[in-house]
């Protein structure tokens, strides 16, 4: 049994993900304090809790997607409940697996990083598992995470910086889209064309990248013809500091999960 405290996005995400992947809304119990929330859950055949409590005992994979504020308050209200089989699975910015098991003592926990495009089935997580994890539960785990997105195991070392990048990402990603639909409107060209044009250069460009395996800096070559149109574009990002842009907005991001890991 799968359990939700809290049905925000990443919830929705998650859920939404593995109904389409074969595992039953009979299956998967969740609470959340806003109750429309829930309303939403219950029309999808998701069970609802009376209260965390509840959740903790009904299941035994439970995500704690609520936000890091409620962390502290939500696990200490929990840890009498919590049993020694169950698998709490974090997904907390700047949240360590050693800050949660000093409020609830030595139980099972999994720190993931998700992200939001895990709502239509192509999300990227990053998973660390503690040394109390037995083989079975990672693969439990390892396939939940798998029916909505990308899985990437790795040291809890890195989950910071896979905040900045695929956890935050999507929101850059969303703000390039819409400077580029914005130019295209500058140009003249209908907003629904534009932000179609603009997304599915995006979704295109990913696609190509992954599949033909070629580095970047070769896909991006194939664009621009000697003394043509892209190049031009190309100086133009070079001159306004895109390269740094990106890199100065992934390492500051990082440096926000870091600065929220000293105070819990
Ligand atoms: N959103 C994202 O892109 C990503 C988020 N995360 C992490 O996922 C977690 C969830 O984020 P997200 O889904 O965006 O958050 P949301 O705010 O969308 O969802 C959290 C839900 O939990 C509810 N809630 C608040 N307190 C409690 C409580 N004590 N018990 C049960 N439910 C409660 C909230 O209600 P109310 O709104 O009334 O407070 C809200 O409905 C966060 O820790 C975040 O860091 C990780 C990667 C990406
Ligand atoms: O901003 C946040 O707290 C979360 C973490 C990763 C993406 N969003």
């Amino acid at each position: 049994m799968i359990g939700f405290i809290g049905c925000g996005n990443m919830a929705n995400a998650m859920i939404n993900g593995m109904l389409k992947n074969n595992i039953k809304s009979d299956d998967i119990f969740v609470y959340d304090t806003d109750k429309s929330k829930l309303e939403i859950m219950s029309k999808n055949g998701i069970n609802i809790c009376k209260s965390s409590h509840d959740v903790f005992k009904k299941s035994k994979y439970i995500f704690l997607a609520i936000k890091p504020n409620v962390y502290s308050d939500v696990l200490n209200d929990v840890k009498g409940v919590i049993e020694d089989g169950s698998v709490i699975i974090s997904m907390a910015a700047g949240f360590k697996i050693d800050s949660i098991k000093q409020i609830i003592g030595s139980k099972k926990v999994v720190r993931i990083m998700p992200n939001t495009p895990a709502l239509v089935g192509e999300g990227f997580t990053a998973v660390c598992f503690d040394n109390l994890i037995d083989e079975k539960e990672k693969n439990t785990v390892m396939s939940l995470l798998k029916s909505f997105s990308c899985v990437v195991e790795t040291k809890e070392n890195y989950i910071n910086a896979y905040s900045a990048i695929s956890g935050s990402g999507p929101a850059f990603a969303f703000i390039f889209i819409e400077a580029m639909a914005d130019a295209a409107v500058l140009l003249g060209i209908p907003r629904e064309e534009a932000y179609k044009a603009a997304q599915q250069t995006l979704l295109g460009s990913s696609k190509l990248a992954m599949l033909s395996q070629k580095h970047p800096g070769e896909l991006k070559d194939m664009v621009c013809s000697p003394g043509g149109t892209t190049i031009e574009g190309v100086r133009t990002l070079e001159e306004k500091g895109f390269r740094s842009a990106v890199i100065e907005c992934i390492v500051n991001t990082y440096k926000k999960n870091l600065d929220i890991n000293s105070i819990r």
